[in-house]
């Protein structure tokens, strides 16, 4: 037999999406446990050099992305592989890195957005709103990303309608967030 197997067990991978300071990490961690599932915050895939470029405040390039997002694929695919439901919080910031993302999914057709298995979730925000979150999280020194490279994210966003993302209004409550997400994907 090949490798193209549907996915055992009916497994799903939800990526919570969006720019620096939308709340992808707070978010995922929230919804695996309300999912009783586990989850993959991207940050810990990014390679020292990464982390490094980020905290000197430039912006990554393609090169530094694509064997990131090709790692974080083939985490998915091992979760699928194996029927349990993954969660993963990851900017996924073009169309491009989201098709990367999809072929997580064996039986993902590059070009057709439509994955029964992969499914996307725009966490959406004001960049006033991100801006005064990030200031606050960089004066408590919880991490290592400025917030003066939100300009560069908001403008790489790339959100195509054809692609079906759920987006959720990411200034409600965490708490409203996650029961939105659960209500919208019937979780
Ligand atoms: N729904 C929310 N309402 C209010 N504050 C929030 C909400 N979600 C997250 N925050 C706060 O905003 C800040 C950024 O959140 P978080 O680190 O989860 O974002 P992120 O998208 O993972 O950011 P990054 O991509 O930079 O890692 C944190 O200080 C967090 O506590
Ligand atoms: O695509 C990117 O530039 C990166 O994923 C960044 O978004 C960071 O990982 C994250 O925002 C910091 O936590």
């Amino acid at each position: 037999m090949g490798t193209t197997a549907i996915p055992a067990g009916g497994g799903k991978a939800i990526v919570i999406m969006g720019v620096s300071g939308s709340g992808k990490s707070t978010i995922i961690e929230i919804l695996a446990k309300s999912l009783n599932c586990n989850f993959i915050d991207a940050d810990d895939f990014h390679p020292q050099s990464n982390k490094e470029k980020m905290r000197q405040g430039i912006p990554l390039s393609e090169e530094d992305r694509i064997p990131w997002l090709e790692a974080l694929r083939d985490a998915l695919r091992d979760s699928l592989d194996n029927g349990k439901t993954i969660l993963l919080g990851c900017s996924a910031l073009q169309t491009r890195y989201r098709e990367i993302l999809r072929c997580g999914d064996p039986n993902y057709e590059l070009g057709s957005y439509v994955s029964l298995v992969v499914k996307f979730v725009l966490l959406d925000a004001k960049a006033e709103v991100l801006t005064a979150r990030l200031n606050k999280r960089a004066a408590e020194g919880k991490h290592f990303m400025p917030a003066n490279l939100l300009q560069s994210q908001l403008d790489l966003l790339q959100i195509e309608e054809s692609e079906g993302i759920l987006r959720v209004d990411a200034t409600l409550s965490p708490q409203e967030v996650v029961s939105t997400v659960i209500a919208s994907l019937s979780l």
